[in-house]
């Protein structure tokens, strides 16, 4: 299901000096972001603009820029958001349940939901006490469930092959029962997810890709045929 359907940017409020995150090139001239399929990648090399990208996304959601959904309000840092007072976001029809994962301020995240005795809305277990992989897919399990909207930005970074294989199962079933999906990633197991529109913050402006295009399939296609040649090369 797509609820989320564009992302736009409100150029004519973008101050006039070149700073970031307005000078980031995948940004130049980009109007705005379709999304048409219910699952959507970001992909790009680091610093390309993909976590700005979500995270003012998640701003404007409404959910903890630090990670979370609308109901969480804990005492970490919040992220600026630098880029969440510039885009306009169209729905249809709204969306307001949802959820904003964000991989390096889980650990913050995990403790919130101890402080607030929590755990068992993750499978009984606090967080703290599985391992990384294992309470991301505690929270993938136990918290993501069918109507809803969300952000993930890397969430590959805990999970092995299998487990990465285990949530593209997971997602499958969330997305046939209504979920919407918006991920940044760098994996390229999670971005071959069939039916998913992948954008590329490596262009300027960002622009739609075909999976066997992005570089990480590429890249990872020509390693694993033959490892030692690649490195020779
Ligand atoms: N608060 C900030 N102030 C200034 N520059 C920033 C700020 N946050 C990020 N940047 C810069 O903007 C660029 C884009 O950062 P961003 O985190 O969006 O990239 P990314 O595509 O998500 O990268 P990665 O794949 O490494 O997570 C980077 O070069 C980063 O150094």
């Amino acid at each position: 299901m797509v609820y989320l359907r564009t992302i736009k940017l409100l150029r004519e409020k973008f101050p006039e000096a070149g700073r970031y995150p307005f000078d980031l090139p995948s940004l130049r001239n980009l109007e705005a972001i379709e999304l048409d399929t219910s699952v959507t990648f970001l992909v790009g090399e680091n610093g390309s603009g993909k976590s700005t990208m979500l995270e003012a996304v998640a701003y404007q959601c409404g959910f903890h820029t630090a990670g979370g959904s609308r109901n969480n309000y804990y005492d970490v840092h919040k992220s600026e958001a630098s880029l969440g007072d510039y885009i306009r976001l169209s729905w249809l029809p709204k969306q307001t349940n949802g959820f904003f994962l964000r991989a390096e301020s889980f650990y913050q995240f995990a403790s919130h939901i101890d402080s607030i005795g929590g755990s068992g809305s993750y499978g009984g277990r606090s967080l703290h006490a599985q391992s990384h992989g294992e309470a991301f897919m505690s929270l993938f399990t136990n918290r993501f469930n069918s109507k809803g909207i969300y952000l993930l930005d890397e969430p590959e970074a805990a999970l092995s092959p299998k487990r990465q294989l285990a949530f593209l199962f997971l997602m499958r079933e969330l997305v046939a029962e209504g979920a919407q999906f918006v991920i940044a990633t760098h994996s390229p197991i999670l971005m071959g997810f069939p039916g998913a529109k992948i954008f590329s913050f490596d262009e300027s402006p960002v622009q739609e890709v075909r999976y066997q295009e992005t570089e990480h399939y590429q890249l990872t296609r020509r390693f694993l045929e033959k490892p030692a040649a690649f490195l020779d090369e």
